[in-house]
C-alpha cells in the first residue's frame, strides 16, 4: 500500500515504543525504511523490542531509557540523540492510565497520569521543536490521543484531561511552528487490544458487553490499521496536514450522537411488531 522506501532517511523517536501500539507503529515505520529510537522506562523491554524489529526489518533500532515525566531526563536524552543525528519525527505515545472513581484519587494518582501524558509530551515536543527551529530543520510531531480527548471519559478523567491538553498543544503549535516547516498531527484511537491497556482498563467484568453495542463496526481496531494511519500522517505525502487529529475508532465516537444504541440489538420480530 505504501512505497517500500516511504520513510527511508527519516530518524524517528517513539516514546513508549517498547510495547503495544508504540511497538506496532515502530515496526511499520522500520518496514518502510525509517531508523528508530525507542524510548521508555524499562531497558530490557526496549532492548528486546529493538532486537526483534531490527532482526525482522534490517534497519537500525536504538533504545533510550528515559522517564518522560522528568524534563531534565528528556532534555538529556534528546541532546544525546542529536549528537549522533537529528530526529526528523517525534511520536508522543508514552502514557499511563487506570480506571478509578475520580473523587477518590490522591494527588499522586492524578500526577502519575498528567505528568506522563501531558508534561511528558510537552517536554519531548519542546526538546525536539527548539532544536528543529534553531537548526533551521523541518520536523513532524505525531501524538497518540484517545477518544476521550474529544468527548471526555468518566473513570479515566486524568487521562482524558491530559490527552485533551495534548490536542490543544497540537493545534496551537501547528500555528506557532508552521512557518518553521514543523507539522503537528494526532490520532485518536478507539479500543485496540494491548496487554498494557487491557490490564489497566478492561477487567474481566467489562469484557462481557457485546462489541456491536459499543463499536458500530463490531470489532476492535487492528494494530496494522493504526500503524498505517500514523505512517501516512508522518510521511511527506501528508505534508499539507497540520493541527489535525484523525479519529480511528470503528465509528464508536458517533454512537451517542447517532441515536439510541439499544435499537441495534432489536430482532426482525421486534421491528415487525413496531411496524404493525
Ligand atoms: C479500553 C480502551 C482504551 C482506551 C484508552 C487507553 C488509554 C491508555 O492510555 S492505555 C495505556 C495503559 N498503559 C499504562 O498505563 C502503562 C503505564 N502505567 C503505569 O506505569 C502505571 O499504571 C501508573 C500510571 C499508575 C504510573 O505508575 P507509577 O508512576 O509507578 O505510579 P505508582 O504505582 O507509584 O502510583 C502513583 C499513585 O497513583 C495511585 N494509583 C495507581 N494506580 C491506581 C488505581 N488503579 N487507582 C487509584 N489510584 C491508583 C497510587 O496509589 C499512587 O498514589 P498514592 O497511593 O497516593 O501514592
Ligand atoms: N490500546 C488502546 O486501546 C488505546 C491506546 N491509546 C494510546 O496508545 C498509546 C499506547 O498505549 P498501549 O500500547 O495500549 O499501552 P502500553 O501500556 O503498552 O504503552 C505505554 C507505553 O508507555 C511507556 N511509558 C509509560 N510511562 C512512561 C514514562 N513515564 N516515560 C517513558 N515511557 C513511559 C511504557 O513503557 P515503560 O513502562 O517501560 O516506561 C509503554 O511502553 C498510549 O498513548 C495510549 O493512551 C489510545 C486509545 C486506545
Amino acid at each position: 500500500m505504501f512505497q517500500p522506501d516511504l520513510l527511508r532517511g527519516k530518524r524517528i523517536l517513539v516514546t513508549g515504543g517498547g510495547t503495544g501500539l508504540g511497538r506496532a507503529i515502530s515496526h511499520r515505520f522500520a518496514e518502510l525504511g525509517a531508523s528508530l529510537v525507542l524510548c521508555g522506562r524499562r531497558g530490557e523491554v526496549l532492548e528486546s523490542t529493538a532486537a526483534a524489529i531490527a532482526g525482522e526489518t534490517g534497519v537500525p533500532v536504538e533504545t533510550a531509557v528515559c522517564d518522560v515525566r522528568s524534563g531534565e531526563a528528556v532534555d538529556a536524552m534528546v541532546e544525546r540523540l542529536w549528537a549522533t543525528a537529528p530526529i526528523d519525527i517525534l511520536i508522543n505515545n508514552a502514557a499511563g492510565n487506570f480506571l478509578a472513581r475520580t473523587h477518590l484519587l490522591s494527588h499522586r494518582a492524578v500526577d502519575a497520569v498528567l505528568n506522563t501524558v501531558l508534561h511528558g509530551t510537552a517536554y519531548c515536543t519542546i526538546a525536539c521543536g527548539k532544536r528543529w527551529i534553531e537548526g533551521g530543520r523541518p520536523g513532524t510531531v505525531l501524538s497518540v490521543l484517545t477518544l476521550s480527548a474529544l468527548q471526555g471519559a468518566p473513570f479515566t478523567v486524568p487521562s482524558a484531561m491530559a490527552k485533551a491538553g495534548v490536542l490543544a498543544m497540537t493545534k496551537s503549535l501547528a500555528v506557532e511552528w508552521g512557518r518553521h516547516g514543523i507539522r503537528l498531527v494526532a490520532v485518536a484511537p478507539g479500543p485496540f487490544p494491548t496487554p498494557g491497556a487491557w490490564q489497566q482498563l478492561m477487567p474481566e467484568d467489562r469484557q462481557t458487553a457485546p462489541l456491536a453495542r459499543s463499536i458500530p463496526l463490531g470489532r476492535y481496531g487492528e494494530h496494522a490499521e493504526l500503524a498505517n494511519l500514523c505512517t501516512f500522517l508522518v510521511s511527506d505525502q501528508a505534508g499539507y496536514i497540520t493541527g489535525e487529529a484523525v479519529v480511528i475508532d470503528g465509528g464508536k465516537r458517533h454512537l451517542g450522537g447517532a441515536g439510541p444504541s439499544d435499537l441495534l440489538e432489536w430482532t426482525d420480530e421486534q421491528w415487525g411488531k413496531l411496524r404493525s
